[in-house]
């Protein structure tokens, strides 16, 4: 990041501008996904598409085209040329790349209302946003099924991008090390106990999740015919319930960012005083600070503001110092650090340290 005393003048504040702009220029990208405009400039191709056609395309007027074609250009999602409008690359990644399309859509499907309420959840701690998606108080977590659409799968797409992705250089570590019993807590759909459980004829696993979400995860795992040895534990971690101790890893994806700082640290307890000798904790999370590039931590804190308005208040992404922070507290060993996992996750892996 740049600091203040080495940017021009002019250079800070056109940035300026782009921020006052950023709102006007995100619903403009939305409305062209929406009215399949950008499709259609994709289609085209380099040679574009005439006003005339747009218009035929979106059914909008001849002043709607070019007042969203004009802070479009702006915002450099296209270009006019010779009276023809076509993408650039900016806005062929919009349309295009599957990261894009998860962080866009999550944005403008998910979040873009509730967080305009975020002065009111910063200064109440408690997500006043949660109401734009339904009649809901507390958090988000058991209402996740009750969704309306589009919402509801752009919720599913931007959690589960980004987690699948990390899945995939993940699962063949896990089954290095042999668990013959592995908890998934927040396990959510059961994406991962069935790509793991596929994986490993061997292995068995025990998803933990509130009842709602396990209704879902069963009725996934029944379908791929693994109800044998995936079970569900419907439990609210924050509850005062024992987990089962006997798992020997126990998995954590995307999951401990769902919870203020205070309650990481007694879900890890609660955690530590159910294990055996000799297991475990492997967390999966995107972690603030650890990205490959700038941008990858910028979005990150940029979405941790979706907990803060909307999921719960209190959470957010966290930093590898945080979650060694939140071990060291949670009286746990911290075994190692594995960064670049997916598109951007690390695993941290956690023993109780004692080898009792
Ligand atoms: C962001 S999703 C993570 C999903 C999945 N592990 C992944 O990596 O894609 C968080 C999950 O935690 C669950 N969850 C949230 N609060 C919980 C609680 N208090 N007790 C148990 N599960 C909870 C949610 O229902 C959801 O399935």
């Amino acid at each position: 990041m740049k600091k203040r005393d080495e940017e021009s003048a002019f250079s800070a504040i056109c940035n300026a501008q782009r921020i006052a702009c950023a709102p006007f220029e995100f619903e403009a990208a939305r409305s062209l996904r929406d009215f399949g405009i950008l499709a259609a400039l994709d289609k085209a191709g380099d040679p574009g598409l005439t006003d005339e056609e747009i218009k035929a395309v979106s059914g909008l007027s001849d002043y709607a085209v070019r007042v969203l074609l004009n802070a479009a250009e702006g915002a450099g999602i296209l270009k006019t040329e010779s009276g023809r409008t076509s993408l650039t690359k900016t806005g062929w990644f919009l349309l295009n790349d599957p990261m894009t399309k998860a962080n866009f859509d999550f944005a403008a499907d998910v979040c873009i209302p509730g967080v305009a309420r975020l002065s009111d959840s910063l200064r109440e701690g408690r997500p006043t946003g949660l109401s734009t998606l339904g009649p809901w108080d507390g958090t988000l977590y058991p209402h996740l099924r009750e969704l309306s659409q589009p919402a509801r799968e752009s919720w599913f797409g931007y959690d589960q991008f980004f987690s699948d992705n990390a899945f995939s250089d993940t699962v063949s570590r896990v089954t290095a090390l042999h668990p013959t019993l592995l908890c998934d807590i927040g396990g959510n759909t059961g994406k991962w106990a069935i790509r793991l459980a596929k994986a490993d004829p061997s292995i068995r696993i025990r998803i933990v999740d509130l009842p709602e979400q396990c209704e879902t995860a069963a009725a996934n795992i029944a379908a791929a015919g693994l109800s044998s040895r995936v079970a569900c534990f419907p439990d609210d971690v924050m509850s005062g319930t024992n987990l089962p101790g006997d798992p020997d890893i126990w998995w954590m994806s995307q999951f401990l960012d769902c919870f203020g700082e205070a309650d990481v640290v007694r879900i890890l307890k609660k955690v530590r005083n159910a294990m055996r000798p000799g297991s475990r904790i492997l967390i999966l999370e995107p972690l603030i600070g650890n990205q490959k590039f700038p941008i990858g931590d910028r979005c990150l804190a940029a979405f941790s503001l979706y907990f803060t308005a909307i999921a719960n208040g209190c959470s957010r992404f966290y930093s590898e110092a945080d979650f060694r922070r939140f071990a060291l507290d949670a009286g746990l060993e911290v075994e190692s650090v594995e960064n670049g996992l997916g598109i951007g996750h690390t695993l941290i892996t956690l023993t109780r340290g004692d080898k009792s």
